[in-house]
């Protein structure tokens, strides 16, 4: 058996990611704190993306650290199935005392990606336990993201996502995405132009008949797909439209739960309710894999019936809900609380979208978006190769020590909610620079 040494890139194959360009130029982080990562080489980078859109409270936070350090002295883990632990229902209180009025249940998954494929299960669940079995489908939209498991990519519309992946992506529809570059560039914040996009769902109905529709799965602002936004009325149409048919209406709040609007949700963001909402990232400031399934009562309740001895709900996972994740959970909680970090993100909204819009005009940039504390700069592609523009801003940000997304031509960003307004600053600044150098 040959040995590799501890620093062989070989071995790990990577996710999401150039694996070949990664290994010739490795990007290595080692440290965090605060606003910043540490690399291997000891310069510190402003991390501009909050981990992946996850750490939103910042990094090295005192009281998350100091919880998971104690649970796993404590208790390192607990059977999920028929056992329970006090941390995991002390948390679901929590969420449940943060999440819009309406939602009373919570679901714990360890993912995004499983934190959709939960919903969409109980959605199906949910209808066949109320005698209405025909509702199999399921729409999604198109540039939407939801994980990368089956249920995830057959409702998502990332082609990329989907194309490699075969034919189990079935039953299943498509509203359009809600980009109106022609109408809508530039735009501060919601734009006033295309509720009337969500009306395809009544094309959709039309076309398939209620009776067969389970659930209408959308992010309330688009985040992979290089953030999109719902123009003013849209979401409000799909609920009135949901609720006419006796479809589900499901928000996928990974991105935009926990503060990253400026609200603890998009849905009180947007005034707007789901029937089911998705969440991970933030729940633990990515310090620890978890992701929690939001429910109403009317949903959880239409599954509390036969036999008391019985399982309900033949649904879980090994870690569901497990000791060191909730501890995690509750130690974030505290610290977005005691920091009033959502308050403050709806604080620094309007300064860090002035710094956004003031990159118009920069080479190469034809949009802008934002909403609380995300951000999207779009590039024009270089001829015949698309994405490359935007990765050569990826790099050379890097080199000039800011961490940013890209996806497609795009710039995404998405702060910890602690950020300074210096720190804002320093980000147009960089990105200044960066659109000014590259080709
Ligand atoms: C709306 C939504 N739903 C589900 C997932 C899947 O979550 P997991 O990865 O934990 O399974 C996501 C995740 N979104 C995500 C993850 C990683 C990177 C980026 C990016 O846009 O750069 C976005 C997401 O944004």
């Amino acid at each position: 058996m040959s040995h590799h040494s501890p620093n062989d890139l070989n071995a790990f194959w990577m996710p999401f990611t150039a694996n070949r360009q990664f290994k010739k130029q490795p990007r290595m982080f080692v440290a965090a704190d605060g606003m910043y990562y540490t690399t291997n080489d000891n310069r510190k980078i402003l991390d501009g993306t909050a981990g992946l859109w996850c750490c939103n409270a910042g990094h090295k936070r005192p009281k998350i650290v100091e919880a998971v350090q104690k649970q796993v002295a404590e208790l390192d883990y607990a059977p999920a199935f028929q056992m329970g632990h006090p941390k995991a229902f002390e948390l679901a209180n929590r969420l449940i005392d943060i999440a819009p009025d309406h939602m009373e249940h919570v679901f714990y998954t360890n993912s995004g990606s499983e934190s959709v494929e939960t919903a969409l299960k109980i959605a199906l669940a949910y209808h066949r336990a109320r005698g209405d079995a025909g509702r199999t489908r399921l729409i999604g939209r198109e540039r939407g993201y939801h994980g990368v498991n089956f249920g995830g990519i057959s409702v998502g519309g990332i082609v990329n996502n989907r194309k490699f992946f075969g034919s189990l992506l079935t039953g299943v529809d498509h509203l359009p995405h809600t980009h109106l570059p022609d109408r809508n560039a530039f735009t501060r914040g919601q734009p006033e132009h295309g509720a009337y996009l969500a009306d395809d769902l009544e094309r959709i109905v039309s076309l398939h008949g209620a009776e067969t529709i389970a659930a209408v799965i959308v992010e309330p602002m688009a985040g992979s797909t290089g953030v999109l936004l719902p123009p003013k009325g849209y979401l409000e149409r799909l609920r009135e439209i949901c609720t006419r048919h006796g479809i589900l209406l499901i928000f996928d709040e990974v991105i935009t739960g926990f503060g990253r609007l400026g609200a603890g949700f998009g849905a009180d963001y947007f005034g707007v309710k789901p029937d089911l909402m998705t969440t991970a990232k933030g729940l633990t400031n990515g310090v620890v894999p978890m992701g929690a399934v939001f429910a109403t009562a009317e949903i959880h309740d239409a599954f509390m019936t036969g036999l008391e001895n019985a399982i309900e709900l033949f649904h879980g996972y090994t870690y569901s809900g497990n000791p060191i994740a909730a501890a995690a959970g509750l130690a974030t909680l505290d610290t977005y609380r005691d920091e009033r970090l959502f308050e403050r993100a709806a604080d620094l909204a309007s300064y860090w979208e002035d710094m956004l819009h003031g990159l118009k005009g920069l080479p190469h940039v034809i949009d802008v978006r934002n909403l609380g504390l995300i951000g999207a700069i779009e590039l024009e592609p270089i001829a015949g190769k698309p994405t490359e523009r935007a990765f050569n801003a990826f790099l050379k940000s890097y080199d000039k020590g800011l961490l940013i997304r890209t996806t497609g031509d795009i710039i995404a960003l998405s702060p910890p909610l602690i950020i300074e307004k210096h720190e804002i600053d320093r980000i147009g600044e960089t990105l200044s620079e960066v659109l000014g150098q590259i080709e």
